[in-house]
């Protein structure tokens, strides 16, 4: 499929699986390498790390577990504003290096909101690993560890991205017409 209307949007092929899996592997070599000897835990971010994590959890040697955490709409305030809630924490991460898993960093504001609230749980080390950034769209300057591909800012589905809900199932990541 090269084309894929959703609604209102058409959109095209912009990255092919193949290429996804490709990146996956070499980011899961890079992490085996950095890993080793520390004491890990995967977190995903639902829903649209789903996809990436599990390809990329496959190739993962280092023993360490996986749990999946998500943004709960509008709860509560900080300082900085409106936040939202990050549930799912059942693991104790205290002291354990953190390997955030995001499908996409665009804005940021998501990813600021994660590791703010994740810090209060005192891990020893935050990383983030994310498939997809957008780094002309990015507004903050927190360090991504792990990036599969830089994207221009144009609006992207597949591979657990999604349009109202849908493309998630997507193999290939597709951009918008
Ligand atoms: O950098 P930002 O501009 O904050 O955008 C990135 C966030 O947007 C998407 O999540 P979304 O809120 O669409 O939820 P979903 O994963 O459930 O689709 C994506 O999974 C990131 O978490
Ligand atoms: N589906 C989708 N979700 C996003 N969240 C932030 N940027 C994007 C994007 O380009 N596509």
């Amino acid at each position: 499929m090269n084309k894929v209307k959703i609604h209102d949007k058409t959109f095209e092929i912009s990255i092919h699986h193949d290429k996804i899996l490709e990146r996956v592997k070499a980011i899961a070599a890079q992490m085996n390498k950095d890993l080793k000897d520390k004491d890990v835990i995967f977190l995903g971010i639902l829903n649209g790390s789903f996809m990436f994590a599990s390809d990329l959890f496959k190739y993962i040697t280092v023993p360490a577990p996986i749990s999946f955490l998500k943004l709960a709409s509008y709860e509560g305030t900080f300082s900085s504003g409106k936040v939202k809630r990050l549930i799912g924490i059942n693991e104790d991460i205290a002291d354990k290096t953190v390997i955030i898993i995001e499908d996409i960093v665009d804005s940021g504001l998501t990813l600021e909101q994660i590791i703010k609230q994740l810090r209060g749980y005192d891990p020893a080390d935050i990383k983030v690993a994310t498939l997809l950034y957008k780094p002309e769209a990015y507004t903050k300057d927190f360090d991504i560890d792990y990036v599969g591909f830089s994207i221009p800012p144009d609006f992207i589905i597949g591979y657990g991205l999604d349009y109202d809900g849908l493309g998630r199932n997507l193999p290939h990541i597709y951009k918008v017409e």
